[in-house]
């Protein structure tokens, strides 16, 4: 396995490969990898030839008092998993790579509609710079399928919608959420929790898996189980920022016609947004 830092070499290497007749597949990451991430690459790696990882933190989605600074950077660990797991090369830039005029680039990618509610509400610009990131790596690694976790939800059906609206020659593929035992969702970002916030955190898979049995169990007055979990999650120790029942497919606030619902949640604990969710057929 490679790792590489230069996007001049990149190109090299796969028209090398695309030339051999090798199929590409991209999994896009910030890095500190887990077995959420490793998943994602297995099934890269079952699905193309060649498989690039980026790991990128990718300051346009960042808001300003957001993590940026102090997001997790281990990429000799991440390394090790990466080469378990079969993955061919490594693309790691810098940000001088990916954007050598800083932020001021003026090109931008937005998926308005899917990228307004939820996360989108409460990161304002955060899916027009990973819109804009995924297609810019998506130009630069130019493959033939790419891998994503459905424990972004918005972030996966902001990408399916950009890469169905602009024509992208790339298949976009999901991949489950992989949970730590007690249900929690594997995120990097767990790791800022503290021994106590780390008790308190399943929680939010708990509180979706009950609000999914009421949905199963017939109920439809779904503000009202919006605000029931809201009120689960706050006294379990979290501050909630949303919990929206919406249709799977439009992220558009559920109505009683609809048979797949998605429960998307962000909660914080501390400084810490953990973000979950959950799909039910009805
Ligand atoms: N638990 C998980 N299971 C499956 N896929 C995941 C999981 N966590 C993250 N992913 C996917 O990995 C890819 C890269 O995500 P990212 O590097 O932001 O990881 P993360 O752990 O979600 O980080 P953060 O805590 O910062 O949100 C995304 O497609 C994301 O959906
Ligand atoms: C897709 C992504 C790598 C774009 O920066 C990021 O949003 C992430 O890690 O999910
Ligand atoms: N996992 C999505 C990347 C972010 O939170 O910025």
């Amino acid at each position: 396995m490679r790792t590489i830092h230069s996007l001049k070499e990149l190109r090299t290497i796969l028209r090398g490969y695309r030339r051999q007749g090798k199929t590409i597949g991209l999994v896009p990451t910030m890095g500190n990898l887990h077995e959420g991430h490793i998943s994602l690459v297995r099934k890269a790696v079952e699905s193309a030839d060649i498989v690039v990882t980026s790991i990128f933190v990718n300051p346009m989605q960042f808001g300003a008092s957001e993590d940026l600074a102090t997001y997790p950077r281990t990429l000799a660990e991440d390394q090790e998993q990466l080469e378990a797991a079969g993955n061919t090369l490594v693309f790691a830039p810098s940000a001088d790579e990916i954007y050598p005029e800083g932020l001021a680039q003026q090109t931008r990618v937005v998926v308005p509609e899917v990228s307004d509610g939820h996360c989108g509400a409460s990161r304002p610009g955060h899916f027009e710079g990973v819109a804009t990131v995924v297609t810019m790596l998506f130009n630069m690694v130019q493959p033939d399928l790419a891998v994503f976790g459905e424990k972004d939800y918005q972030q996966l059906a902001v990408i399916r919608k950009m890469v169905r609206d602009l024509m992208v020659p790339v298949e976009i593929l999901g991949g489950p959420t992989v949970r730590e035992e007690d249900g929690l969702a594997k995120s990097s970002r767990n790791g800022y929790l503290n021994e106590q916030e780390r008790a308190i955190a399943p929680a939010v898979y708990r509180t979706l898996k009950t609000t999914a049995e009421k949905l199963t169990n017939g109920r439809t007055d779904f503000r009202t189980l919006e605000t029931e979990a809201e009120k689960a999650l706050s006294e379990a120790g979290l501050r909630p920022d949303y919990f929206n029942i919406v249709n799977s497919l439009t992220l558009k606030p559920a109505t009683e016609s609809d048979r797949d619902l998605t429960l998307l949640v962000a909660a914080f604990l501390g400084t810490t947004r953990l973000i979950d969710n959950l799909s039910v057929s009805r």
